[in-house]
């Protein structure tokens, strides 16, 4: 998987869904015509990156199919029920009718009553597209819920649900993590796409709006919860009985949301893991806090396992400063006087360097901690020819060409030059190219980017820390920002651990093929980011900017429709902002608005041209059943086109079943 880029002039491989005259779908280059293309354009195509990103005004606003029809409207056409429609059909609901007033009350706390605020911050990069979402599914952004302590259980139990349901819409996407990555430029044009996975595919789907999202989002949204109760615990004595139940019954949920996924890790006890023991001892007599050790597991390498039971809240590991690698070491070595006067380097690069080296000095402080790296990291920066002709026909093929390349550029930038005139400092023999892509896969699959108390963000390496895998079902989600008055990096449970059991780390909100490129693994289970971004191009003047309401996503994706909750009518499973997209490039008058009309037919077209689309794609992903005898890499990439393979299979099927519903109401409507 990857991206599709606007780049109108890159001959790499795009979906065009050309709107405003027909679909169209560019024939997938080959991979060697990738490559050779990326090497000349790859600077500006990075450039390009940066700038596809989509920040418009969000509109979601059509029905769920089955109810309220109306089939007096000109032949073959629907009117949709307005955002205003739908608030009402909400509010009918018994739930919502019963905890109504909790949305209305004001903030103030009483004798008996006591106030929580769950805020979306002004600063959220979402705010726009947040609130519309929020204030369509009935919530108005600045009210208060207020509890009683005269609340009946049914009550509070209610009040809570719509506490969860707002945090949910307000931890959709990146808020409130800090980002695991190394030297922006290659990663962070990902991360600013994909921040809007989750309310691009929300939207369109009101009554869905604030349900079950992804298993982060849910566990974002319950602590955040979790932590408001906690604050008012201290506040508000006169409910303290009420606010009690209420902390229970949110942990409840983060338990019984744990307990729903288990993945076995099988642990091999018979493989020497001396060198992993010997770090954590050296750790341990330099301050380290591990509620962990360290084994070899099936699939992963090394993972952290937890030695005993593990709560909410524990802290599974504390990692003081001084064992932290951040760029504090170039600055002590004799290294820094030299790169200093490098225009334009960054402090990571020098980082980059400086590891190169002390990766080979048997006097380095961090000496255990180099001994436990692996010689080669196997991420998709390493892929042979084989895995990347094997990928021939995905975008990924694309992503790790361009990556490798914005790789050697750099490299070509620094050396030979560098070990031409400091020969003593930079050794020919420990800057090579390929002891270059090491330092990098260790950078990018190892670093973490860390806050610390000057409010200073550094990419570091954290021994101990960095033996901990990553799961889209995480245990710590919070992490990242040096407690200034421990002076150390704390990495608590955000759901249980049983003793044993491996214990997992969110790397972020990252793609299938970021991992592949980056991390060199898939993940176990539904990986909710996991989208296949499309190239639309919009004929100039047909984007709408008329209101709040409206669909003004400025790129499109999608993803395997097994994860949607809505497949009825004028939904399919697909999201709702492509498809209005696509109606809009064949009817200028659609709005998606009050008085709006879906034409049957016209319908009917866009899901045939979808499903023509992706069914071409399927014939593209196809790969051998046999590969037992191919290497690592080649797995890895023909484990990631069946991956695509399943999402773009899932598309066609909902594309045939939706045609099916359209072609019925159509005969009702003519009958
Ligand atoms: C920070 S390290 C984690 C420790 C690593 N397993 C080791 O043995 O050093 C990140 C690397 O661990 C591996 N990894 C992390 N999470 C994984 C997962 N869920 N499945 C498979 N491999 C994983 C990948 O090789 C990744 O590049």
């Amino acid at each position: 998987m990857g991206r599709i880029l606007t780049n109108k002039t890159s001959p790499s491989m795009r979906l065009g869904l050309v709107v405003a005259t027909a679909l169209a779908v560019e024939v997938v280059s080959t991979a060697m015509e990738v490559a050779v293309a990326v090497v000349n354009e790859v600077v500006g195509m990075i450039v390009t990156m940066l700038a596809v990103v989509g920040m418009g005004e969000w509109y979601g606003g059509s029905r769920d199919g089955g109810d309220e029809r109306d089939c007096a409207s000109p032949p073959s056409s629907l009117t949709i029920v307005s955002s205003a429609s739908l608030l009402w059909i909400l509010k009918a609901s018994s739930s919502m009718a019963e905890n109504e007033r909790h949305l209305t009350d004001n903030s103030a706390d009483t004798a008996d009553g006591c106030s929580l605020f769950l805020e979306l911050p002004e600063n959220d990069p979402l705010f726009d597209k947040k609130k519309v979402l929020l204030e369509a599914v009935g919530f108005d952004i600045n009210k208060h819920f207020y509890f009683e302590s005269s609340s009946s259980a049914d009550g509070l139990n209610s009040v809570l649900e719509l506490m969860i349901q707002k945090a949910r819409i307000i931890s959709m996407d990146e808020t409130g993590t800090v980002e695991v990555f190394f030297d922006g430029v290659l990663k962070l044009k990902i991360e600013f796409v994909m921040r809007q996975v989750d309310l691009y595919f929300a939207v369109g789907d009101v009554l869905h709006a604030a349900a079950y999202c992804s298993f982060r989002n849910e566990l974002e949204a319950l602590h955040s919860v979790l932590s408001l109760i906690n604050n008012r615990i201290m506040s508000c004595e006169n409910v303290l009985a009420v606010l009690q139940v209420l902390r229970k019954s949110t942990l409840d949920m983060i338990y019984g949301l744990g307990s729903k996924i288990r993945y076995e890790t099988t642990i091999f006890e018979n493989i020497n893991a001396d060198r992993e023991k010997r770090l954590l001892q050296w750790g341990q007599s330099n301050g380290v806090g591990a509620k962990l050790y360290l084994a070899y597991v099936q699939g992963a390498g090394r993972g952290a396992i937890a030695r005993e039971d593990l709560e909410v809240g524990d802290v599974a590991l504390d990692i003081p400063v001084s064992v932290i690698i951040s760029e504090d070491v170039v600055y002590e070595s004799d290294m820094f006087t030299i790169l200093e006067n490098i225009n334009g380097i960054s402090s990571d690069t020098m980082l980059l360097l400086w590891s190169m080296k002390e990766k080979h000095n048997g006097d380095s402080r961090f000496r255990v901690y180099f001994d436990t790296l692996p010689e080669a990291f196997n991420t998709g920066l390493s892929f042979g020819i084989d895995a990347i002709m094997a990928l021939d026909g995905t975008l990924l093929l694309e992503e790790i060409v361009q990556a490798k390349e914005h790789l050697r550029l750099q490299y070509d930038a620094l050396f030979p030059s560098l070990s031409s005139d400091h020969p003593d400092i930079f050794p020919m023999e420990l800057y090579s190219w390929d002891q270059f892509l090491w330092a990098c896969e260790l950078w990018y699959s190892n670093g973490m980017k860390v806050m610390f108390p000057d409010g200073k963000i550094r990419t570091c390496l954290i021994p101990v820390a960095g033996f901990l895998n990553h799961s889209v079902c995480p245990h710590i989600i919070h992490y990242g920002k040096v407690d200034s008055t421990t002076k150390s990096l704390k990495f608590p449970l955000s759901r249980p651990c049983k003793a044993g059991e491996q214990c997992f780390l969110s790397y972020g909100h990252l793609s299938e093929s970021h991992l592949v490129t980056f991390y060199g693994f898939l993940t176990q289970g539904d990986n909710s980011i996991d989208v296949i971004p499309l190239d639309i191009d919009v004929a100039q003047g047909d984007s709408l900017k008329d209101g709040s309401l409206v669909s003004n996503w400025t790129s499109h994706m999608v993803r395997g429709t097994w994860l949607s909750k809505n497949h009825g009518i004028f939904h399919y499973g697909l999201p709702s902002p492509l498809l209005d997209e696509l109606r809009r490039s064949r009817n200028p008058l659609f709005r998606t608005v009050t008085d709006t009309h879906v034409n049957l037919e016209i319908e009917l077209e866009i899901l045939d041209d979808l499903r023509s689309t992706f069914e071409d794609m399927i014939e593209t992903h196809a790969s051998p059943n046999d590969r037992k005898h191919c290497c690592w890499d080649v797995n890895l990439a023909l484990e990631f086109k069946d991956l695509q393979r399943r999402i773009i299979s899932s598309i066609v099927a909902s594309c045939y079943a939706g045609s099916k519903l359209v072609e019925q109401e159509l005969c009702k409507c003519k009958n």
